[in-house]
């Protein structure tokens, strides 16, 4: 990679605002007829996922960020550290960025065994965390075994272990868990969101599997055609009636977290404090009591009633008045709904005959009305 561009750019890089440890960028490259031109500021913290339709830019600017790729011009830059710059002919060479990446396949060394793949690159001062690293990944049995032997979910963790050994300030994950089938995807996506809880260390997750990035992400930039559509807490962005069109693929939803309450053994449910006052009956997890959970609800998931249920399978009957309202010109059956549950917003979806019959209007008290059966948690 050069060090000495050739072709500094005459677009201006604004300078953009810097956490501690946040990264920013500003990037313009050209690849053949796609032109990628992206400012962003991404948290120090949690776990940023990168989505967008294929062909979006979103695996050009993973490796731009990497400092595998090189842009036409522009300003990377991790905390106080500037990574790139393209200006001042700074360019930080890609194995000194102290940047994790993991790729769609594992890419280990085939002729190494395990314990040789994650040990490989390892910083003498990371070497104290090799068994707690190797014990929050579970592949304390496979360090003898040579890569060829391994299951594809197998392959991925010892990849997530080498680039974790690394001791990097930023992991980068690039659609790792393609090519998994549904069982060992489904697993293998809780483990990756448990250990970004554990692993205070930046991750940026790209993927264009709506589930993934519900699971995982706590910020979300939205990709289209090599610009930043949004960025924004994923919340937040899936609240925005005007993207649930961009946001194709994400059933309109919304993604609440809480805390582990209660266990109904007998009929293997779970009970979820929201906040202080409201709380959800989900399907049985085995998070232990105390412990911080999300939910994904539907909006098309979610009736309303404008009182409160006496009989009725629904386990769940939230309080809720009505924020907004709108109608997509994709779906003109039905409405859109913003309800306010305390601190909590939820997204509901009713045929606009409902809307009509019910008499509702934004401001309106309803009680919204979700079955046990039908959330999703992670
Ligand atoms: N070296 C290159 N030369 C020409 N075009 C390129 C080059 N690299 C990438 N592109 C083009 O840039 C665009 C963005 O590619 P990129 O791989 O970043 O998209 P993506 O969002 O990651 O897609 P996917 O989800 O399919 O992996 C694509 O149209 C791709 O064909």
């Amino acid at each position: 990679m050069p060090t000495n561009p050739t072709n500094p750019s005459n677009l201006r890089h604004p300078a953009l605002p810097v956490d501690s440890s946040s990264l920013s960028l500003s990037i313009d490259q050209r690849l053949g007829s796609f032109h990628l031109q992206t400012e962003l500021v991404l948290p120090a913290h949690g776990v940023t996922g990168i989505f967008g339709t294929s062909g979006s830019g979103k695996t050009s600017l993973l490796r731009l960020i990497a400092g595998l790729e090189y842009p036409d011009s522009g300003v990377i830059q991790l905390g106080d550290q500037v990574l790139l710059d393209t200006r001042r002919r700074i360019s930080v060479a890609a194995h000194k960025r102290r940047i994790g990446v993991v790729f769609q396949e594992a890419r280990l060394f085939p002729h190494y065994r395990v314990r040789g793949n994650l040990t490989y690159g390892m910083p003498a001062h990371a070497s104290a965390r090799f068994d707690e690293i190797v014990e929050l990944l579970g592949i304390k049995a496979l360090l003898e075994r040579m890569p060829g032997t391994l299951s594809g979910g197998e392959a991925r963790r010892v990849a997530i272990g080498r680039a974790l050994l690394s001791d990097p300030q930023l992991l980068l994950m690039d659609e790792p868990l393609t090519g998994l089938d549904g069982a060992r995807k489904d697993e293998l996506l809780r483990f990756i969101a448990q250990l970004t809880k554990q692993v205070d260390i930046p991750v940026i997750y790209v993927s264009h599997d709506a589930e993934e990035i519900s699971a995982i992400a706590d910020h979300l930039v939205l990709m289209k055609a090599g610009r930043v559509v949004a960025s924004n807490r994923l919340n937040h962005l899936l609240q925005r009636f005007d993207l649930t069109h961009e946001l194709g693929g994400f059933d309109a939803a919304s993604i609440l977290e809480g805390r582990v309450d209660e266990h109904d053994a007998t009929y293997n449910l779970t009970h979820l404090a929201l906040n202080d006052t409201h709380r959800l009956v989900i399907p049985g997890t085995s998070a232990p009591i105390g412990s911080p959970l999300r939910v994904r609800i539907l909006a098309r998931d979610i009736a309303l009633a404008l009182t409160p249920l006496q009989s009725t399978s629904y386990r769940n009957q939230l309080s809720a008045t009505i924020e907004d309202m709108t109608s997509l010109s994709t779906s003109p059956h039905s409405v859109e709904l913003l309800l306010n549950v305390g601190d909590i917003r939820l997204r509901a979806r009713l045929t606009r005959k409902s809307w009509d019959e019910m008499g509702l209007h934004i401001g309106k008290q309803i009680t919204a009305l979700i079955r046990s059966v039908s959330v999703a948690h992670y």
